[in-house]
């Protein structure tokens, strides 16, 4: 037997109620109280399982005959395999009427039990460590949930030919590795090193950096910049900070085009290496501010991520709301709707100061403590993190920490204690997910720095589970409309349901992703299975923190989800009966709770 609250929106106009809040002014409030017409709530009792009539003569359509029909998936009788690898090398078959799991996961869910599956996502940059068929499965069967592309770095061809090798892992394997493209930006940088992977700066050595272009090899001690005015804004004096500070120069003679500079930190010089410059210990950026945030390079670059269906977006050095905006109002024109989610990099001042905007404007964000650390003193990376993530949950954006992680393991084979440590606190935090840059993209170890994170992560989140540690963070309503609010109020319900009943999962149904998103911010101890109709949404959704996506068709029959869900899951050994389960749906607004039959 199940049991379950059902809120029945009215879909067609109702007469309007007198309530005290105007903002409220629907039939909303009355739900709590009374019984309207089309305001109604109903605590019935349904039948999870199929074979009988419902016994409650109050049952809407989950009611319906359909409820005995239950779907099996050719998928489903798909003999199970405990060894992953033999997993992933399985191809999933696409079946309108079945159900696509993430091969990983559920390798993952049979091995652990489904309330020990990792909650939060990883995220991998791609780069020439990377950029093989076979690496990219690596990372995938390691746990990748999110390829990164950093359009500062590569040739187009080169990130199409990554793109179309996830899609081609994800058709032929069964994976739902999600893609996010990073814009460039147009702060000032250095160009490339003409061909060197790096270059080192000894102390003492003076180094020329020029607005001059070389036609051919690169002049010895030489840096090209990226920024015209570079050579008018510096001064003798000013300081020289390479990627944030992990080398320094002192600015010590100007000659037209070219900057004489004294290294006072040396260290290694990477290509297209983020460059800023201060002045009496403050950062000097009235010219930055006037570089556009997305230049006319990363418009053809957001072009190309458009034809090749990238699923996110992440634009480099945002300043404003207005900027997120606009490229959202550009991608709904071009993209089939709302089909690419737009992600804010935090990594300025101004984006610290305009943090609320930003995020309330964007799909998600990420802590960009690499550019962040070079804008505001390091100590106040830490606060700055901890602000973002918590803004981020407050307004149901996923948030990403990233830069520097697992540094050391670009050469090395195990993190540092102190690398551990920030990976801890990340997890803690409970952001969405955490990215590799350096370690995935040219480092030496790109699997082991993700299997650091994949076990941080799930020790971290099982400790603080078991230790009843997480602090309730209030959480603001955000819902604007009718129906958001009553989808806030079920999903708020239905995850404090989930830990004080101790369910073993909750099923969310969602067509847009949006309620799938209103659990995961709720952050619930127990797994999400989070159903949706379309590969893009369920790719999209991979980003998201607890939330265990799959493609599946559903209908407005509840019961009949349930019956198709529970065969199909039963049928892969991914749950069993007896398992407690809560379920929320978008369409047919309720909380359902019941055990698998
Ligand atoms: N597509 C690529 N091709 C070659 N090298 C790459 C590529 N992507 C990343 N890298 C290398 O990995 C390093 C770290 O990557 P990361 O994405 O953090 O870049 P970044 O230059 O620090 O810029 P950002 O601030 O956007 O993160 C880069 O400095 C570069 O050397
Ligand atoms: C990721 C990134 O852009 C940064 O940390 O600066
Ligand atoms: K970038
Ligand atoms: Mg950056």
């Amino acid at each position: 037997m199940s049991q379950s609250i059902q809120f029945s929106t009215p879909s067609r106009t109702p007469h309007l109620l007198n309530l005290p809040h105007s903002q409220f002014n629907r039939p909303l409030s009355s739900i709590s109280f009374r019984r309207f017409p089309l305001t109604t709530i109903k605590y019935t009792s349904i039948r999870a399982s199929s074979s009988s009539p419902s016994p409650s003569p109050d049952l809407d359509s989950s009611s319906s005959s359909s409820s005995s029909q239950v779907l099996l998936s050719p998928n489903g009788t798909g003999a199970v395999k405990s060894d992953e690898r033999s997993v992933v090398a399985t191809a999933v078959t696409t079946d309108t009427a079945g159900i696509e799991v993430d091969t990983v996961t559920e390798a993952e869910l049979k091995e652990n039990g489904f309330r020990s599956t990792r909650r939060t996502k990883l995220i991998c940059t791609i780069g020439p460590a990377t950029c093989g068929f076979d690496q990219l499965e690596a990372l995938a069967v390691g746990g990748m949930n999110v390829a990164r592309l950093n359009m500062c770095h590569g040739t187009r061809d080169w990130h199409r030919g990554v793109i179309r090798s996830v899609r081609r892992l994800n058709e032929e394997k069964g994976f739902a590795v999600a893609i996010m493209m990073d814009t460039e930006g147009s702060e000032i940088h250095m160009g490339d090193l003409g061909g060197e992977s790096s270059a080192k700066a000894e102390d003492g050595e003076i180094w020329t950096f020029t607005v001059r272009a070389f036609d051919s090899s690169r002049p010895e001690r030489t840096i090209s910049v990226s920024y015209d005015g570079f050579a008018e804004d510096v001064r003798v004096g000013d300081e020289l900070l390479v990627d944030g500070g992990m080398v320094r120069f002192e600015v010590i003679e100007k000659i037209g085009p070219d900057v004489k500079c004294l290294c006072t930190d040396p260290g290694l010089l990477l290509p297209r290496a983020n460059l800023t410059f201060w002045r009496d210990g403050s950062l000097v950026r009235e010219r930055n501010a006037m570089l556009p945030t997305i230049s006319s390079k990363d418009w053809l670059d957001i072009d190309f991520g458009i034809a090749e269906g990238v699923d996110f977006i992440a634009v480099s050095f945002v300043k404003s709301a207005e900027v997120i905006n606009h490229l959202k109002s550009y991608l709904a024109a071009r993209s089939r709707g709302g089909e690419i989610g737009v992600i804010a990099k935090i990594e300025s001042i101004d984006s610290l100061t305009n943090l609320e905007e930003i995020i309330l404007a964007s799909d998600g964000a990420m802590v960009a403590r690499g550019d962040l650390g070079a804008q505001i003193p390091l100590e106040q990376v830490p606060a700055a993190q901890q602000r973002i993530v918590q803004v981020c949950r407050g307004l149901n954006k996923p948030v990403i920490v990233a830069s520097q992680l697992l540094e050391s393991m670009i050469e090395y084979p195990t993190p540092t204690r102190a690398e551990v440590a920030d990976v801890s606190e990340a997890v803690r935090q409970r952001s969405d997910a955490l990215m590799l840059s350096g370690e995935s993209a040219m480092g030496q170890f790109p699997d082991k720095a993700l299997t650091v994170l994949r076990t941080v992560s799930l020790r971290i989140e099982r400790w603080w589970r078991e230790e009843k540690r997480h602090e309730s963070v209030p959480l603001q309503a955000i819902g604007s409309t009718f129906s958001d609010k009553i989808s806030e109020e079920i999903c708020n319900s239905a995850a404090k349901m989930a830990n004080n009943l101790g369910v073993d999962a909750v099923f969310v149904y969602t067509t847009s992703g949006h309620m799938a998103s209103l659990v995961s911010r709720c952050r619930p101890d127990c797994p999400i299975f989070a159903f949706t109709t379309t590969t893009s949404v369920r790719r999209r959704l991979n980003l998201q923190w607890g939330l265990i996506p799959f493609r599946l068709s559903f209908s407005d029959d509840m019961e009949s989800n349930l019956n198709k869900t529970f065969s199909l899951l039963k049928s892969r050994g991914m749950i069993k009966s007896g398992d407690l389960v809560i379920a929320v749906s978008d369409m047919l607004q309720s909380i359902q709770v019941m055990n698998v039959p």
